[in-house]
């Protein structure tokens, strides 16, 4: 089994929150703690990909920065390769552990490549001079984010994504065995998540790095994760937020993950891995039918308020026939009338209609 790199035992994090001048001197502290989350007991192994999920709120960020060491935890130890966070100094940690954050930093006039090469810091002297095998490892570095063809453009001129991944590179450039990272695929269009997340999904396979990153893509960590850190809300008295640890579908079978986003009007299906408005049925139908015109169908007949059962023996039904180019829907009324329909459109027209007769 690969080797634990970062290990955290009885964390407790949040904040000192300075009391008011009064409140002080009754309490004779002049600072109290507000603990975000506590008893957080997690081991990163090398090679994995954890993804940390939670609410909002629920102390993804805060938990990040601690495990990075630039913010004090309020109790509790950080182990990075054994050692305790707190006395290593942050050239140490910066050789171990890098943390991409979600802000946009301010890159000045900077090109790609320049952005990229200031990953190699923990390794050059104070007037940054990059050696050639610094320069090897930047080249390294954006070749396996695949950024060359954007390498020698100003980070100002950049999109989003392309930004990203430039953010990605630089961690990859200052060569650490941990990469954190706050939310890599906020803002990003759908193709661009997907390929933030196989990036990082590689560089954890193939390069062995240990890599945790938060988000709020439920369906994409499910996918990609080797593990699921996830917090849950903390509680309305302010009691601190728990969490959990698990293989991604070990967290759906036993409930946890529906259990952390539980809210009114939508609902965890199980099968999917996805949540789910939640349409109050008004009346069953059967669905006979399989691939993926009855999921689409399944799905437009429950977007429309119908409990949708399996069944060709339901006297009320729909019925799909043929694939692709040849594809019709037959819905029978149970009262004797039959129609045919070529798309899923004029299916649900004609059930419409059939309500409001
Ligand atoms: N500087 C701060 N001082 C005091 N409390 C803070 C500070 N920053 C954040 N908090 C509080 O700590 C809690 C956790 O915040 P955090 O940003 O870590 O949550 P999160 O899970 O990352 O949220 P989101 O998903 O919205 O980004 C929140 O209640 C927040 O209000």
């Amino acid at each position: 089994m690969n080797s634990v790199l970062l290990q955290t035992r009885d964390l407790e994090i949040g904040y000192k929150i300075r009391r008011p001048a009064s409140a002080a001197a009754t309490h004779g502290h002049r600072y109290m703690a507000r603990v975000v989350a506590g008893h957080l007991s997690l081991s990163l192994r090398q090679g994995e990909l954890v993804c940390l999920l939670g609410p909002n709120g629920s102390g993804k960020s805060t938990l990040m920065r601690t495990l990075a060491g630039v913010q004090k935890a309020l109790g509790g130890q950080v182990r990075l390769e054994g050692r305790e966070i707190s006395r290593m100094s942050p050239r140490e940690v910066a050789r171990k552990l890098s943390l991409v954050l979600t802000d946009r930093v301010a890159t000045g006039n900077l090109n790609v490549y320049a952005l990229v090469a200031l990953g190699r810091y923990p390794y050059t002297g104070w007037m940054g001079r990059l050696s050639e095998k610094d320069e090897a490892v930047v080249r390294h570095a954006i070749e396996s984010t695949g950024i060359r063809r954007f390498a020698l453009r100003h980070i100002s001129d950049l999109s989003d994504g392309e930004r990203q991944k430039v953010m990605i590179a630089r961690a990859l450039a200052q060569d650490t065995p941990v990469i954190m990272l706050d939310e890599p695929t906020a803002h990003l269009d759908l193709p661009n998540r997907i390929e933030v997340m196989s990036l990082l999904k590689e560089l954890a396979r193939k390069q062995g790095k240990a890599v945790v990153m938060s988000t709020h893509e439920l369906d994409l960590a499910l996918q990609a994760a080797d593990r699921i850190w996830l917090m849950g809300a903390p509680g309305s008295d302010g009691t601190p937020a728990e969490m959990v640890s698990g293989m991604p579908e070990e967290l759906v079978l036993d409930g946890r993950l529906e259990g952390a986003f539980k809210r009114n009007g939508f609902e965890f299906d199980r099968h999917s891995g996805s949540f789910r408005i939640h349409h109050e049925p008004e009346e069953t139908i059967g669905l006979v039918g399989d691939g993926a015109e009855a999921y689409w169908t399944r799905r437009a007949l429950e977007r429309k308020g119908f409990r949708v059962v399996s069944g060709p023996d339901m006297p009320f039904r729909v019925e799909i026939r043929g694939r692709e180019d040849e594809r019709a829907w037959t819905y029978v009324d149970g009262k004797g009338g039959v129609q045919d329909c070529c798309d899923i459109c004029s299916l649900i027209d004609a059930l419409e209609q059939r309500r409001g007769a």
